[in-house]
């Protein structure tokens, strides 16, 4: 374990690409105010639904910039294990992408990715061998292909064309004649019909669902039991799948006290209604703000930053004198899983508006890092950051702070509109191997606590194995323990005062219905 406080500046919280749409080189792109359709696709409305009478041979060797970046994107997941959302930015400044070519490679790389399930199973009836028999290159590049003519404005002999001149440039000219063939098969249906053809005949809720909004069977049962566990009704379960596939919106924050949103507003941001100092990103590159490259206006999520000002703004009543926790005037918070730093920051911020401390604590260095880098625009005399294992500070030091946040790490499945190849890489394994560690993280951060302090519970999974079922057994062996009012702690603090995320003391934002992340807030109180 270490601690360090100071940071360097030009901390940047994460992004979420927007979702661009330029036609790349064959496409009209939706500059035209085109709409999406259900499943969060552009309808392919324009296409032509012409070819090339060329052979593959005879056509384009050269590799699109923009198709490159996304096949690399794609390869770069399924062979490396890469994070798209890190990945993409890095491929397309090595590309030198222009804004047009980089939304055209945002999308088809998001695109192609959170649709993998179903354009495989479109893919499946038009390859004559089982697709894990096919070179996983090729398979990526029939991905890129057939997410370009079901759900982009791309003419389609510019996305054939273009695809196969990809497959010749990057893979070779053997494989590009079976690109060829398989994806002038997908033409012969609009994605609604290859839908219907999927479904046809199936009586499955869940597998119908599956198919049409593009997530895994297990993800659909998951969801929709995370919305019956937290009141809500079963049936809003295609709205929340199709949520998540939508390219969610990139918000702003101000740190309170020492960021303003005059800039980003001036340079087209729209005031967010939901909290205080927050900002809808009007897109592009936020590195050109002088506000978000000092690090007092960062990017965050609206549900991060609720559930991080509902911690700070619980009445404790007065501070004890002296002992435990007291002794001082100052209120001290601990951030226990703090990395990469987006709600440390704005803790931070309303530490220091409020006269308080802020240790933040982070066991990955490299992350670590990042926190100290995100506390970047808060005076240094406010923050302290830990490098070390969060369960060992509710015994190392017990009873010294009065607000914790634990903000666990989890499954994300609240989040998946952000990661677009989250949902085919997680399994039901990772709720079951979480459970421990997230109990463990908060029996520490209530020792942590002092009598009378509080503690926020935090996910960004609607599960309720993650959320109320860690909440409830950890409770059940206390007597010193008590449940605030999660929903009115949030209602406290957003500018509509009437979120309707309560259900029996504990709190849950949804994409479909704030859109917000889907953020978990349990607050729990220490008896004195
Ligand atoms: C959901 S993320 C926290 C996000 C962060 N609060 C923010 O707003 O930027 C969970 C974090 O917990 C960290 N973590 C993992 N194991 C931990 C442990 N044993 N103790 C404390 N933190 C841990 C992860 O490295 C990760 O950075």
């Amino acid at each position: 374990m270490s601690e360090s406080s100071g940071g360097n500046p030009g901390g940047r919280g994460r992004g979420g690409a927007a979702s661009g749409g330029t036609g790349g080189r064959g496409g009209g792109g939706k500059r035209d105010g085109s709409q999406r359709n259900a499943q969060g696709r552009e309808r392919n409305r324009s296409a032509q639904r012409s070819f090339t009478g060329n052979a593959p041979s005879q056509r384009t060797r050269r590799a699109d910039p923009a198709r490159l970046v996304a096949f690399e994107v794609l390869r770069a997941v399924a062979a490396e294990d890469a994070y798209a959302n890190l990945v993409l930015p890095a491929r397309i400044r090595h590309h030198g992408l222009d804004k047009r070519d980089a939304g055209f490679a945002t999308e088809l790389s998001y695109g192609a990715l959170r649709s993998q399930g179903t354009y495989d199973a479109i893919l499946a009836r038009c390859v004559d061998r089982p697709l894990d028999q096919l070179d996983p290159a090729i398979l990526d590049a029939l991905r890129i292909g057939t997410h370009q003519l079901l759900a982009m404005r791309v003419p389609a002999h510019a996305a054939l064309d273009q695809t196969v001149g990809l497959a010749r440039a990057v893979i070779g000219a053997g494989p590009s004649a079976l690109i060829n063939a398989v994806l002038r098969k997908v033409t012969a249906h609009s994605l609604e019909e290859w839908l219907e053809l999927l479904v046809s005949g199936e009586t499955d809720e869940t597998k119908v669902a599956s198919v049409r909004y593009a997530h895994p069977e297990w993800i659909v049962r998951a969801m929709r039991q995370s919305l019956v566990a937290h009141g809500r009704s079963a049936a809003e379960i295609n709205d929340l799948l199709e949520a998540d596939n939508a390219a969610p919106v990139v918000n702003l924050v101000a740190l309170p006290g020492l960021g303003s949103l005059d800039e980003a507003l001036e340079n087209g941001a729209t005031p967010g209604e939901l909290v205080e100092g927050s900002a809808l990103s009007s897109g592009g590159d936020l590195g050109r703000l002088a506000s978000v490259r000092e690090g007092s206006t960062r990017v965050q999520d609206v549900g991060s930053q609720l559930v991080a000002r509902a911690m700070a703004a619980v009445d404790l009543g007065p501070r004890p004198a002296s002992g435990q926790g007291g002794g001082t005037t100052e209120e001290a918070w601990l951030d226990l899983c703090a990395g990469p730093g987006g709600k440390a920051a704005l803790l931070g911020a309303l530490a220091n508006a409020s006269g308080a401390t802020l240790l933040a604590n982070e066991p990955a260095p490299h992350r670590a890092k990042l926190v100290s880098q995100a506390l970047s625009a808060v005076p240094r005399n406010v923050w302290r950051v830990r490098t070390g294992d969060g369960r060992d500070v509710g015994s190392e030091q017990p009873k010294s702070f009065d607000r914790v946040l634990v903000d666990v790490p989890c499954s994300g499945l609240g989040a998946l509109r952000r990661r677009p190849e989250s949902r085919w890489r997680r399994t039901p394994k990772d709720l079951a191997d979480l459970g421990p560690l997230q109990r463990d993280l908060l029996r520490s951060a209530i020792d942590a606590v002092r009598p009378g302090g509080v503690v926020a519970y935090v996910t960004c999974s609607p599960h309720p194995a993650e959320t109320t079922a860690v909440v409830s057994d950890v409770l059940r062996k206390r007597d010193d323990l008590e449940l605030l009012d999660a929903g009115a702690a949030l209602d406290s603090v957003s500018l509509t005062g009437n979120l309707g995320a309560g259900h029996e003391s504990t709190a849950q934002l949804w994409p479909h219905i704030h859109s917000t992340d889907g953020m978990f807030l349990a607050l729990i109180r220490k008896k004195i």
